[in-house]
């Protein structure tokens, strides 16, 4: 990684017009004598930061801070009203995706016309245009126009010209909360290998848990009209952001309900409390994905993938902190000595919850597969609980043991678990079986 920075912002400043009525505007149009009929909002206000390359800056800020229009100053789709800004290299925007596509032509002809904006050569396009259609995944639509397309497919289809189009600088908004689960998780698989191959980043949302997941800076537009930002370590800033937030919802909490903390009357000298029903985590398991995306040798193929009760009965909801049991079924194609089983449980980000793998446990009897042998694997475990929101589950079939082994088959997102309620509200993962006591002991009685 160089220290040669790839964006340089100078006192940067954008201000918006802003009118009370539709009439203002129009007086405006026909104005003469430099006479004003609007306000003007100052968005950002003398905002300087610097980002080398292969860095990823985070962006936060609260609704209305002003990240949009930082992205889009840098994407040069908006203009500075004062300040610079220095970009060098190729900028791609997974902002509006697809944005530019023209309805009438097909998805093949506005790879080429975009490719073309985004600086690819007529050849690069054409050597490139196999690999952008299957990466989108639209099969014959190819040759539609994109009006006939779904939401989805025109999504993947902008989201496959962008990961092909060698950009230096990726500007990423919460855009990738957009299309399915599979196309959120081949977005992160995507951004996590432009990060590890040198791109540069910056990535702007409201989640501080994100951005101290992918990155190593974060940029606070704390109060930007008043030139009030903050730069620094991700994990610093975003905790600065967080501590700000939680004080100004106490605050406004204050100023609702006063609460008289001494009238309090504490009824119980002991108060016990076990995971009420209503608090449970119910989590909906999808099947298993026989089209999943996938990679390895093929010397083994799984051929299906499930949670079982630990009756065996084939699970299709099940509960966070339920003991259940993950069974992997794989066909093998060729003799394989040391198997090795795996599996990943990974977060809306790509981050891996938690992963286990069979090495240890077959290290002493060493297994031995023949060709046509179909093979079944369990892993039994406690659920852990999981915040609302998608998860999927990674399974892989690896021959060797350690770190010297050859990959026969991963599928990416073979099992889609969606959680649906919980009592849990932040962190990675929960802890099952919880329980919480308390205890007081009152104060000693004044004598009579
Ligand atoms: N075209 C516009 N005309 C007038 N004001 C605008 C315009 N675009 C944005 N603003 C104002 O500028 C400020 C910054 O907006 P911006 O969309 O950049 O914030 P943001 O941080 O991206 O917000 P959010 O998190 O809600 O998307 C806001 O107060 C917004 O109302």
């Amino acid at each position: 990684m160089s220290s040669e920075p790839i964006i340089e912002v100078q006192g940067l400043a954008k201000a918006y017009q802003i009118y009370n009525s539709p009439r203002d505007r129009l007086r405006q149009l026909v104005a003469l004598g430099g006479r004003k009929h609007y306000r003007e909002y100052l968005a950002l206000n003398g905002l300087s930061f610097a980002v080398t390359r292969g860095e990823t800056l985070g962006v936060i800020g609260r609704n209305g801070a002003g990240k949009s229009t930082l992205l889009q100053l840098i994407c040069g789709t908006l203009s500075p009203t004062a300040g610079s800004i220095a970009v060098r290299g190729r900028v791609a925007a997974l902002l509006e995706l697809g944005a530019g596509f023209n309805p009438e032509f097909t998805g093949r002809e506005n790879i080429a016309v975009a490719g073309a904006l985004y600086g690819l050569s007529r050849q690069q396009v054409e050597e490139r245009m196999e690999r952008i259609l299957s990466f989108a995944e639209i099969g014959a639509f190819v040759d539609q126009p994109v009006k006939t397309y779904s939401s989805g497919m025109f999504v993947r289809l902008a989201f496959a010209l962008i990961a092909h189009v060698d950009a230096d600088v990726l500007v990423v908004d919460e855009a990738l909360a957009v299309g399915d689960v599979y196309f959120q998780q081949k977005c992160m698989r995507f951004l996590r290998r432009f990060q590890e191959g040198g791109g540069t980043m910056l990535f702007v949302s409201h989640d501080t848990a994100a951005v101290m997941n992918l990155c190593r800076t974060a940029l606070w537009l704390r109060q930007p009209s008043a030139g009030d930002y903050v730069l620094g370590p991700a994990e610093t800033v975003c905790k600065a952001y967080l501590q700000d937030f939680y004080a100004r919802q106490e605050e406004s909490l204050r100023s609702s309900s006063p609460l008289d903390a001494a009238a309090a009357p504490a009824k119980d000298d002991v108060i016990e409390w076990l995971a009420d029903p209503f608090a449970e985590n119910m989590v909906e398991v999808s099947p298993y994905n026989h089209a999943a995306e996938s990679f390895g040798q093929g010397g083994g193929r799984f051929v299906s993938a499930g949670f079982h009760d630990p009756e065996g009965r084939l699970l299709t909801t099940l509960r966070g902190g339920d003991q259940v049991v993950l069974r992997l079924q794989a066909r093998m194609e060729q003799p394989i000595a040391d198997p090795a089983f795996g599996i990943t449980i990974k977060d809306r980000l790509g981050q891996f919850i938690f992963s286990e793998s069979t090495d240890s446990a077959f290290r002493s009897s060493r297994p031995v597969f023949a060709p046509g042998d179909v093979v079944t694997v369990e892993f039994s475990f406690r659920m852990p609980i999981l915040l609302q929101g998608h998860y999927t589950l990674d399974i892989a079939f690896a021959e060797g043991l350690g770190h010297e082994h050859t990959q026969h088959h991963w599928v990416h997102d073979a099992l889609v678990l969606t959680s649906l309620r919980g009592r849990l509200v932040q962190g990675i993962c929960g802890l099952p079986d919880l329980a919480v006591r308390l205890s007081r002991h009152p104060a000693r009685e004044e004598a009579l």
